[in-house]
């Protein structure tokens, strides 16, 4: 249960960024509290991903701070890498090794005790249990999806960015996302999904944000 005196889940400060001349976001002040999620709604380039990505430490704010789980998105950048995790256009798979090998990888990287039973059990969960041992060059931008979020599922983040996570999901794919997000909710993650699927979105979280041009305006 959220405690008023806990620090906000994130926040942001007057937070800029600019892309050359381009300000993708505008003097942006925000804060989430703790044991909420957030939906980010707003049109194509209206800033969405670039938000999640300075929550994500990627980027930098060119002004303003950023501060996430109460810590400084750029002074604490390494520390903050290892509780949040994003799922983003990019993948980041090994295409010539199978769905179940590119898992074990990452299961490995973080340590795992046994790779290769926490590598299957994703993978089942996230309806790819059939395909495990197939290379992930010859998969779908949905399989992809599904293995994208098998990989964050592995992390166990604290704070879970979703950029677009039902795009290229057919109708029971984004039925099992939603289930999925909800699940992640309900074991104590921190969710902020970006979306176009506005209903979805609103089911599965308590807060929204939305930007136009850059700016937080209200819904
Ligand atoms: N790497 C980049 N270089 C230059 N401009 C960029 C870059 N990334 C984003 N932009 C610009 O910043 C603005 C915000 O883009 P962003 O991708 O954050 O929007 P979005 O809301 O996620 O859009 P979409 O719904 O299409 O995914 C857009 O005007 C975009 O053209």
């Amino acid at each position: 249960m959220a405690s008023l005196s806990a620090a906000p889940a994130l926040a942001l400060h007057d937070v800029s960024k600019r892309y050359g001349r381009r300000w993708a976001l505008a003097r942006l002040t925000y804060a989430l509290p703790s044991g909420r999620s957030l939906l980010l709604t707003g049109h194509n380039g209206s800033g969405k991903t670039t938000l999640l990505r300075l929550l994500a430490t990627a980027l930098s704010p060119t002004a303003g701070r950023v501060e996430v789980l109460g810590r400084d998105a750029v002074t604490d950048r390494d520390d903050l890498r290892r509780d949040v995790a994003l799922l983003s256009h990019a993948s980041f798979l090994y295409e010539d090794l199978t769905a179940h090998q590119n898992l074990v990888v990452l299961a490995r990287l973080l340590g795992h005790p046994s790779p290769k039973d926490i590598a299957g059990s994703l993978l089942t969960r996230v309806g790819l249990g059939k395909r495990s041992d197939n290379p992930v060059r010859g998969f779908s931008a949905g399989m992809r999806k599904r293995l994208a979020i098998a990989r964050l599922l592995m992390k166990a983040p604290t704070l879970a960015l979703l950029d677009e996570p039902f795009g290229e999901l057919d109708p029971a794919g984004i039925h099992e996302m939603e289930a999925l997000i909800a699940e992640l909710k309900a074991t104590g993650v921190t969710v902020v999904l970006a979306t176009h699927l506005i209903e979805q979105g609103l089911s599965l979280c308590e807060e929204r944000l939305h930007l136009e041009d850059g700016r937080a305006v209200s819904a």
